[in-house]
């Protein structure tokens, strides 16, 4: 069996060199779940042997998925890499430094994260799935399927700037996405008078109340992320992350699975890897799957089948997954591009994708990072569920307008058929803005004469008033 630095070592400078590119390429920005992506080995010279490698996932802790979340720069990555520095002395993580967590030319060369990462590590009491998101408002999108992933999550707050505009947003969008259980962590208490950490801590309580958590009972611990790393001042570096590894064991409760229902798993990542086949990857939602499983990949107006040829997470064999876990699945006879993140893999036949359904929308009021102005039907807007997110059509029944922080019914026709279920959860888009929060109430299929008409009428209209305008 070569390995890669086998393959390295009787290779030019040259051709290191373009390898090197390539495997950034492949690898752009995500530590990919499974089936080791970083291993060039694969493609350059095929390897036989290559499952038999690999170890079997035993499943001796129940298995959890956490993030970090919160403002650009406040210190999550580091933080995530800290986690696992301090569990590898216990022999309960693999080490990782920060440059292979944000792996990416970008994200190196920016300083920021940009894609999500998934990283794996363990307590005495539980296995985690941990998911480094992004904090720059610019990859908000990355941040929503990262957090979409995750079953509790620990907001990154730095003691020298506070709450900020992210810290506000990311709060608002875990709360929507049903994420009930928080850890705070205030980083960066080297760099802040404790007068400072006091005040951010008055604050980050009030703003978890506000929005809607329970602000005085949410655990906060302060420490510093980097001393951690750097293996400096103990009491507020090391001894800062065990406290806060045991208030997550303790404050975030490993969810009850749906391991009865058929599976289903929504899409976040689809890979090639050459020799071996297609490779998507994402958290299960719902069920367990095996290997020779028949599976469906539906969404985006598609629908395909396919066949599972083998699970791997954390670059370990999964026998079986169960619900909860994030994993990789290889599967047979679909291309990598007909894949795409957003579509869910199902057991065929028990999902359809829809178009047409009735919403409850809370809209944001201006100071929670809303419109400032009102808004009619016939709005576009981009609606983010699960993994995928999709344009759609706002129409607001028996109503003229919706003004911001009010609570209204909206119906939605959504460009293209995706995967949607009564009390799925959503958030609504228009451009930068968080516009509104909702959860599916009733499904509408297919649509009416009169609702397609009344969805014509409202294009003809804007193109009537566009072309006034000219
Ligand atoms: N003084 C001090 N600096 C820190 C601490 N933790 C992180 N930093 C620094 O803060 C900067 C940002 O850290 P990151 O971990 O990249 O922040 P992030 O939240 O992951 O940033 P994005 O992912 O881009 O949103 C880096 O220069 C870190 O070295 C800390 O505890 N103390
Ligand atoms: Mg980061």
């Amino acid at each position: 069996m070569y390995g890669y630095r086998v393959v390295r070592a009787i290779l030019c400078p040259t051709v290191q060199r373009s390898l090197k590119h390539l495997i950034y390429r492949r690898n752009f920005g995500t530590q990919v779940l499974a089936f080791n992506l970083r291993a060039p080995a694969v493609s350059v010279i095929p390897s036989r042997n290559y499952a038999s490698e690999k170890k079997v996932f035993q499943r001796t802790k129940p298995h959890c998925n956490v993030g970090t979340i919160g403002h650009v720069d406040h210190g999550k990555t580091t933080l995530t890499a800290a986690i696992t520095k301090v569990l590898a002395d216990k022999e309960l993580a693999e080490s990782k430094k920060y440059s292979d967590i944000d792996n990416a030319p970008e994200e190196k060369a920016r300083g920021i994260t940009i894609n999500v990462a998934h990283i794996e590590y363990q307590t005495e009491n539980r296995h985690y799935g941990h998911t480094d998101c992004p904090g720059h408002a610019d990859y908000i999108k990355n941040m929503i399927t990262g957090t979409a992933q995750m079953d509790g999550a620990i907001l990154v707050v730095a003691a020298t700037d506070g709450a900020m505009p992210q810290t506000r947003e990311h709060l608002l969008l875990a709360k929507q996405i049903g994420i009930d259980h928080i850890v705070v962590f205030i980083n960066k208490v080297d760099a802040a008078d404790s007068e400072m950490v006091d005040l951010v801590e008055m604050e980050i309580r009030e703003l978890l109340t506000e929005m809607g958590y329970d602000g005085d009972n949410v655990p906060i611990i302060k420490g510093s992320a980097l001393c951690a790393l750097e293996g400096k001042n103990p009491e507020i570096g090391s001894e800062a992350i065990v406290k806060l590894l045991e208030e997550v064991d303790k404050h975030i409760p490993t969810p009850v699975r749906d391991l009865d229902k058929p599976f289903l798993l929504p899409v976040e990542n689809v890979y090639s890897i050459p020799g071996r086949g297609t490779v998507v990857t994402g958290r299960l939602e719902r069920g367990t799957i095996k290997k020779g499983n028949e599976c469906e990949f539906v969404g985006y107006n598609k629908v395909m089948k396919s066949t599972i040829t083998g699970i791997e997470m954390f670059h370990q064999i999964l026998e079986e997954a169960q619900a909860g876990d994030q994993l990789g699945a290889l599967v047979r006879g679909v291309k990598r591009d007909d894949i795409k993140r957003g579509m869910v893999m199902c057991k065929p036949g028990t999902v359809k994708p829809l178009d047409h359904f009735e919403a409850q929308v809370y809209i944001l009021s201006k100071e929670e990072g809303g419109r400032s102005k009102p808004f009619t039907s016939f709005i576009q807007l981009q609606m983010f569920s699960r993994t995928w997110d999709c344009a759609t059509v706002v129409n607001i029944p028996g109503k003229e307008m919706v003004m911001p922080g009010e609570d209204a019914k909206l119906v939605l026709k959504l460009i293209r058929p995706m995967v949607l279920e009564k009390g799925q959860r959503f958030t609504l888009r228009d451009g930068s803005i968080t516009l509104g929060t909702g959860v599916v109430t009733n499904i509408l299929t297919p649509l009416s004469d009169a609702q397609r008409a009344e969805l014509t009428e409202g294009k003809k209209a804007r193109e009537k008033k566009a072309a006034g305008k000219n």
